[in-house]
């Protein structure tokens, strides 16, 4: 029989443990030296999302026909939201001891997502195992198997609470484009 879901109920399976103190620490610490290189890191994970992901190209107006990574990765439109995507996120490293904070900047960025770009959710998985991918390679010194799970469990709280926000604004293919 088909389980009513009301509001509340919605099971998120994916949602992490709480990050503990040190795993807090672990994330501040890897971000600050990803920060130090905040364009050449956003554009190398964007370079590499639409690449691996060409599909995530399609909303982006000025560079969904292009396809070689040089080219992209001159283009504005990319470059601008790399910036963006790093700026969140650095925000939410900086306020993970503050939960009201994180919600606020994940509803702002879901709701735009969702109403304004129509951005379907499962690209925030992707972009989320992109990220841990490029850290991993370009920052191999700081982002250690330890530091890297600490990560998994951030980039699964914001995929979970970017979701809620997109169920919350009445998204409706959430359930076939999480799958
Ligand atoms: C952590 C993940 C992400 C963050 C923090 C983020 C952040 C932002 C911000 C701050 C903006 C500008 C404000 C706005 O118009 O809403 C924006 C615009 C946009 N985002 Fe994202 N974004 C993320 C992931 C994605 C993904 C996965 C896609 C699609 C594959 C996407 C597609 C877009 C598009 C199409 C725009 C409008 C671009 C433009 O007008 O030039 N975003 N994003």
């Amino acid at each position: 029989m088909e389980r009513m879901q009301g509001e509340g109920e919605v099971d998120h399976l994916e949602r992490p443990s709480p990050l503990t103190d040190k795993e807090r620490v672990m994330i501040q610490d890897s971000w600050a030296k990803v920060y130090e290189n905040c364009d050449d890191a956003g554009v190398a994970i964007l370079v590499r999302l639409f690449v691996n992901f060409p599909s995530s190209k399609q909303y982006f107006r000025d560079f969904k026909h292009i396809e070689e990574p040089e080219e992209l990765e001159r283009s504005a439109q990319l470059r601008k939201h790399a910036h963006r995507v790093m700026n969140a996120i650095n925000t939410l490293v900086e306020s993970l001891d503050n939960s009201e904070k994180v919600a606020s900047v994940l509803k702002v960025v879901g709701k735009a997502h969702a109403l304004r770009h129509k951005v379907e959710p499962v690209y925030f998985k992707i972009l989320s195992g992109v990220i841990l991918e490029v850290l991993g390679e370009a920052f191999s010194e700081v982002v250690t198997v330890e530091v890297a799970a600490a990560w998994t469990k951030l980039l699964a709280t914001v995929y979970c609470r970017i979701t809620a926000v997109y169920e919350e604004v009445g998204w409706t293919t959430l359930s076939t484009s999480t799958g």
